[in-house]
């Protein structure tokens, strides 16, 4: 399983380097904008600024006779811590005259001389008081002044909240789309567990990359521009009602974990919708927007809180409430939640983790386990004609949805034959083909099993069988052959034989090319060579060379009837007739949705005239 996660890790590297540079470009501009970022202090030193344009005022009050003495004693005292903050030195001197002035100014209040709004006040005072105690307060009015690992936790409240999403929305799209229904991947026989430990290894390596990404951008920015700094730089903030005191490194550690922890629910809130959808897209843009509602639980926040608000641990991912406040700057509005705090929305959070990771176990193993126990129960039906063969159909019926495609059909293929199935359009050639690939839910009654195992999804039967589709959607468009090449030998572990190093051998003029810029022959090319490297031992092939040139057809052809002799079943289904002719030994036909194992007498093409274009009286003249 190492060598499939490395190799899927790899496979991955061109679009994790796609978003490192795109985020690199929106993030290096915001920060450009956001290093030059007035902090909340430089609003307090004008705050402090305009009330000591107010001392003369309150100096003259003292000669008030009226006035009485403690209040005189009151206004003295904040007229001198006024006094000290104007003509203040260092930021240490400037914040312990301000918690002096507070500390007057409550007094005040309690004494009734003062009208201001209570509950501000006393939270000024109190952050105030606890910036003084620090060892070296520092008031910082930019962030370009900032150490650089506090960077971190400033830009996390700056940066609009959907940049965070960005890591799971991406890492959830880029690790499902590779197991995507229909995709090449989604044929590998692997058991479900299997297939789940893969992906989630996947997410959290993809997930830890992208965060570290996303960090380090700012980080390297700040280390430029800010230098060091000082990592024990320490940050106050109030957090459910409680005054914290952090360090600069403490905050920044704090929002690389939640940042981690939010990319790993993401990606995993996307694997359990995609349990149930089955499209990589709509389950990451479902991810995402179930990863907006801290925004829309903020917003409600901000209306009424109630307790039941607690018990979200979404609201715990709002980084700057949650990581500590992005800078000394004293802070009312962090979790106005009496009862919040990092401590339970960790708890939280990784609780939902549990919860999530369980959920899409159970979606992934159990939802797709039902086609299994149908299976079973298919294979319990007893063959009528079908008593040999490597492929066994018996008494098959095939249905789209309500609308049955095949009915009450019997057959078998042996190994060593190449079988031709040839049909009209719409008479469910690709029906019968994805059926015998696995796709249980297709088939109504009757059992279909290969080297006697059940047709089903589950391991031993996808080991059998490889199907080549009519078109080239199942491959990855930004894969090249060589890389899809690495995938089908990692994960069906066969490969063997000169036939199979010749045709890899024919792929070398374009193995490096991305699959979405090759032509639809050379697709059809790398499409068979995939079929030869898995080792199945029955190849089921859509129209699979119908856009080879002569030359090419000649070649698969050759190769197709060495596979064959070398113990391999492949049917092969074509308009081309002349194609089929030269290849095939044995035909199927599907004849009033019925299939119906037949070796004409004459030409292929001669039954086909006579049996469906006589019948349905469209002949041409
Ligand atoms: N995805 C689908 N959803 C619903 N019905 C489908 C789907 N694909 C095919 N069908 C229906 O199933 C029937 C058989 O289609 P199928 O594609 O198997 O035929 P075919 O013999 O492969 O045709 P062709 O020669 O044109 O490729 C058709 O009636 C078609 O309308």
């Amino acid at each position: 399983m190492g060598r499939q996660i490395a190799l899927l890790i790899r496979c991955s590297g061109k679009q994790l380097a796609l978003y490192a540079m795109l985020l690199f470009v929106s993030l290096s501009f915001s920060m450009y904008i956001l290093l030059d970022f007035q902090t909340g202090f430089a609003g307090r030193r004008i705050e402090f600024e305009s009330n000591i344009q107010f001392v003369g005022q309150s100096r003259a009050s003292l000669d008030d006779p009226t006035m009485p003495d403690d209040l005189k004693q009151l206004t003295q005292e904040r007229i001198d811590a006024l006094e000290r903050m104007a003509s203040a030195e260092s930021d240490a001197d400037l914040i312990r005259s301000a918690s002096a002035c507070y500390d007057v100014e409550l007094r005040m209040l309690d004494a009734g001389y003062l009208v201001a709004d209570e509950p501000a006040l006393r939270q000024s005072a109190e952050l105030f008081d606890g910036m003084s105690r620090l060892a070296s307060p520092q008031a910082y009015d930019t962030s370009s002044q900032l150490p650089a690992v506090l960077v971190l936790s400033f830009i996390s409240a700056h940066v609009p909240y959907i940049v965070w999403l960005l890591p799971g929305v991406f890492v959830g799209l880029i690790t499902l789309r590779l197991f995507d229904a229909g995709r090449l991947l989604s044929r590998a026989p692997v058991s479900g567990v299997q297939r789940f430990a893969i992906l989630l290894t996947l997410q959290l390596v993809l997930g830890a990359a992208c965060v570290a990404i996303t960090l380090l951008v700012p980080l390297v920015f700040a280390l430029l521009r800010n230098g060091f700094g000082d990592v024990s730089y320490p940050v106050v903030f109030y957090q459910g009602g409680e005054l914290m005191h952090l360090t600069a490194l403490e905050s920044s550690a704090r929002v690389a974990l939640l940042y981690l922890l939010l990319t790993i629910a993401i990606s995993l809130f996307c694997q359990f919708v995609h349990c149930m959808v089955n499209h990589s897209t709509v389950a990451a843009l479902t991810g995402a927007v179930v990863s907006l509602s801290p925004m829309l639980l903020q917003a409600l926040l901000a209306q009424e809180g109630g307790d039941w608000i607690l018990w979200c641990p979404f609201i715990y991912f709002y980084m700057p409430s949650s990581a500590g406040f992005f800078s000394y700057n004293p802070s009312s509005d962090v979790f106005p939640v009496e009862g919040a705090s990092f401590g339970r929305g960790l708890m939280l959070i990784v609780a939902l983790i549990a919860i999530l990771l369980i959920a899409a176990f159970i979606a992934d193993v159990f939802v797709r386990g039902v086609s299994i126990r149908r299976d079973r129960l298919g294979s319990q039906a007893t063959g009528a004609d079908a008593s040999r063969g490597f492929v066994r159909a018996s008494r098959i019926t095939v249905a789209r949805g309500r609308q049955a495609v095949l009915s009450d059909s019997s057959f078998s293929l042996d190994p060593g034959h190449v079988v031709g199935l040839v049909a009209p359009n719409g008479c469910g050639k690709t029906t019968l083909l994805e059926v015998l690939a696995g796709n249980a839910s297709l088939l109504k009654s009757g059992s279909i099993k290969i080297a006697g195992v059940p047709c089903s999804r589950n391991p031993q039967y996808m080991q059998c069988v490889f199907l080549v589709p009519g078109n080239a959607d199942w491959m990855y468009s930004h894969l090249s052959p060589d890389e899809h090449l690495a995938l089908v030998t990692a994960f069906w572990g066969q490969a063997a034989g000169r036939v199979y190093d010749d045709a890899c051998s024919e792929l070398a003029e374009f193995g490096h090319k991305a699959v979405r810029k090759l032509s639809q022959g050379m697709k059809q090319q790398v499409a068979l060579t995939l079929a030869y490297v898995s080792g199945a031992r029955c190849l089921l092939l859509d129209e699979s060379m119908n856009a080879l040139d002569p030359t090419h057809v000649k070649w698969h052809s050759h190769t197709l009837r060495q596979y064959a002799n070398a113990g391999g079943t492949v049917l092969i289904s074509s308009h081309i007739l002349s194609t089929l002719e030269g290849l095939c030994d044995d035909y199927l036909f599907i004849e009033d949705g019925a299939v119906c194992s037949k070796r004409p007498d004459g030409t292929v093409a001669d039954y086909y005239a006579e049996t469906f274009e006589k019948a349905s009286g469209n002949v041409l003249p």
